[in-house]
């Protein structure tokens, strides 16, 4: 058994100076599952993974240990702060052709304008991890990288250390017979405060139709206690088998997990292109095809979810217009139909006419009117009067980027922060002039779902 190499880990604190360098090294591994990679690091970095995997499943990222963490607690500048120290450790990367470029995996939070006191206390405003191991699967391809970022003159004896620990984590995942089905058996549900969420919503629906805003999106939160703490694996495995259309993610940082499973795509750079995604407007599925057809086109028609949606296209295809040429956006939304839920949905593309910094992208569109509303600033200090709590990275964008400026960031919803024995989940519904409390509150519980199945818990309806 090695053991955790702490004087590589230390480093992890390093600020850049002349003599730090990035050091990475990849090997290629026969099919390798990512959930056993990511739980092979379970008793050596318990509280430093993550897991990703993009809703095409072309892509699958794991990462255990810090190699180096980025954070930002200021409001202000955290996307271009965040940004710059990605580019500096770029700039003194060492990395041959065969090499996989290194990781960066993270995530903003809503709002840090509305932050309080919470369980999001440990979350600042910007947290994102270079992982010291880190497993990427595509194309049906798996590599398995070493990341080091180091100060030392002399870094070869350490990384022939992490060269060991990489083997290990490699054989675990192999070999050791992991339980992924372990059973997280809850105590009670507190839903906190129905009433207040009605009453915000009312709230909310008199101030457009006095014209303050177009449209906000209202949250609310229920709290899980479990009898013991809760597995975070097996809640990865479940959420990953039952959402099945959706991207997966999962992000520790101190005792938490921060995990979900969302539809809902903020950006993505790929090969010159950039692609986001206007999801807004809910119906449940139907018990039966016929049903579920029927609420389809009812979705389609129905004129406060057609505006709820349309906002959403207005402010995304306003951005996309901005930054990109041969920007692309059908006339009217399709259905998203995913387990729990069918949305509207309209894709939005453009090519890039230079090199765009995707955490520039990530500003400019977060918060979208799917999670924010219109106009942006009214609508998110409507929030943070009426929802009367702290989102966290609750509907944040999350995702990675590389050293070449690709990436992909989704929006945090479809979520839930574990922290031991309990776990917080949230859900949120656009409100516009003719929203009803009863129906917002109603769709509420169908984007709770996901989550609510995947720990284990009863579903209501
Ligand atoms: C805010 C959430 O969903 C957004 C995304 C899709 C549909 C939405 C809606 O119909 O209200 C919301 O705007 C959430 O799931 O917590
Ligand atoms: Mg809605």
């Amino acid at each position: 058994m090695s053991h955790k190499i702490t004087d590589v880990q230390k480093n992890r604190e390093v600020t850049i100076s002349p003599a730090t360098r990035f050091f990475t090294e990849t090997v290629e591994v026969g099919r390798l599952s990512a959930l056993s990679f990511f739980e092979a690091g379970v008793s050596l970095y318990k509280n430093e993974r993550f897991y990703w995997q993009n809703s095409d499943k072309t892509l699958t990222l794991v990462g255990i240990g810090h190699a180096y963490t980025l954070s930002n607690q200021k409001k202000t500048n955290r996307y271009m702060d965040i940004s710059e120290k990605w580019k500096q450790l770029c700039s003194v990367l060492i990395k041959e052709e065969k090499d996989v470029d290194p990781i960066l995996f993270g995530g903003f939070s809503f709002d840090e304008e509305n932050r309080r006191n919470s369980e999001w206390d440990e979350f600042p405003s910007a947290f994102f991890v270079v992982p010291s191991f880190q497993m990427k699967i595509e194309e049906g391809r798996t590599l398995i990288s070493i990341n080091m970022i180091t100060d030392k003159k002399e870094a070869a004896e350490d990384f022939e250390r992490l060269r060991e620990e990489r083997d290990h984590l490699i054989h675990l995942a192999q070999v050791e017979e992991f339980d992924f089905t372990d059973s997280n058996a809850i105590l009670s549900t507190n839903e906190r405060n129905k009433e207040h969420y009605l009453n915000a919503v009312e709230n909310v629906t008199k101030s457009i139709r006095n014209g303050k805003a177009d449209k906000a999106v209202i949250a609310r939160v229920i709290e899980l206690q479990f009898e013991h703490d809760v597995n975070d694996v097996s809640v990865l495995h479940s959420i990953s088998n039952e959402q099945q259309e959706s991207y997966h993610f999962g992000l520790q940082k101190g005792n938490s997990l921060f995990f979900g499973a969302t539809p809902e795509r903020l950006i993505e750079i790929r090969d010159g292109k950039a692609y986001s995604a206007c999801v807004a407007g809910s119906i449940r599925r139907g018990k039966t095809a016929a049903e579920d057809r029927k609420l389809g086109e009812e979705l389609l028609g129905d004129r406060k979810n057609r505006e709820e949606h349309q906002y959403v296209v207005g402010m995304i295809s306003s951005i996309f217009e901005s930054y990109c040429n041969e920007v692309r956006i059908p006339k009217a939304p399709k259905l998203m139909k995913i387990r729990d839920i069918q949305h509207l949905f309209t894709p939005v593309e453009g090519k890039l006419g230079q090199e765009v910094d995707i955490f520039s992208f990530v500003e400019a569109l977060h918060p979208t009117p799917a999670l924010g509303g219109v106009p942006t600033d009214v609508a998110l200090k409507i929030i943070g009067e009426e929802e009367g709590m702290d989102r966290g990275f609750y509907a944040g964008p999350i995702g990675w980027t590389d050293a070449a400026c690709n990436g992909e960031f989704a929006v945090a919803i479809r979520s839930s922060l574990i922290k031991e024995d309990h776990a917080y989940l949230y859900a949120g519904g656009g409100i516009v002039a003719d929203s009803n409390p009863e129906e917002e509150y109603e769709e509420t519980w169908v984007k709770f779902r996901p989550v609510l199945r995947a720990l284990g818990g009863k579903l209501n309806g």
